[in-house]
């Protein structure tokens, strides 16, 4: 499967930040338990995937990019990166491992706590993605390519392999599922976060 965008220059822009703004704590609980259940669908399925990232992958765009199995970007203009200590906000715990598993500790450490968005060459660099191409159909191509790779793979020794290195996260999220959402919609309603919040949706404005 291949995860790719219609849009022309964004390939996901995250959670929709208005859902975290002034929350319904009813609305919040779904919003929050489908990204949950939508990850752990994506991190964990039977078959190959590869996201063709042509445009900007800020936040939950990067965690969606990251739970494929392989990553090309289209370069060089666009970014891709956990952000969200720039919103005033921590990321999860399980999006927080995600990256550890694509880029290593310290790597995952310095990007989480800056929050930085990293250009293509830059996210080629540091491993958080696989593959940078000048065009979508470029990339596309490639990303078809690795997928080639498993026609000659054992759908079954692909499923077991997967399924052994992403356990230790895949089961983090299943055993603390309710802990994670209560937290999420706890800390919503912080008045600090909320006032974060704010400021980035303005800062959004044009
Ligand atoms: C101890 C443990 C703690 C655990 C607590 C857990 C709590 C964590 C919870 C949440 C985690 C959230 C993860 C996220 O994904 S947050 C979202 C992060 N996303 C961003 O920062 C992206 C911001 N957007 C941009 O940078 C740009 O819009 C870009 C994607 C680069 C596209 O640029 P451009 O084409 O120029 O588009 P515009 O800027 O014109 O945007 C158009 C309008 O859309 C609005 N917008 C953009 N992104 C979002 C978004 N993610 N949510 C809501 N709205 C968004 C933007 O304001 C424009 O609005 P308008 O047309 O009204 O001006």
């Amino acid at each position: 499967m291949i995860l790719t965008s219609g849009l022309q220059k964004v390939f996901c822009a995250g959670l929709d930040i208005t859902e975290f703004y002034n929350p319904n704590p009813d609305r919040l609980s779904k919003f929050w338990t489908t990204l949950q259940d939508t990850w752990l669908s994506l991190y964990t399925t039977s078959f190959p995937t590869v996201s063709v990232i042509n445009g900007h992958s800020p936040a939950g765009g990067c965690l969606f990019a990251m739970s494929c199995d392989y990553r090309v970007m289209v370069g060089p203009n666009y970014t891709i990166g956990l952000n969200e200590t720039k919103l005033g906000i921590v990321a999860p715990k399980w999006f927080q491992d995600t990256m550890v598993a694509v880029i290593g500790q310290r790597k995952a450490e310095v990007s989480l706590t800056t929050g930085k968005m990293y250009t293509t060459d830059e996210a080629l660099q540091i491993g958080l993605i696989d593959e940078s191409l000048p065009d979508a159909n470029s990339a596309l191509k490639k990303g078809t390519q690795f997928l080639n790779n498993f026609q000659k793979i054992s759908p079954w020794a692909y499923k077991m392999t997967k399924d052994i290195s992403r356990q230790p996260t895949v089961q983090w999220l299943i055993d603390n599922k309710q802990k994670d959402l209560d937290f999420v919609i706890k800390y919503m309603q912080s008045p600090t976060v909320q006032k974060n919040l704010e400021l980035y949706l303005q800062s959004l404005k044009k």
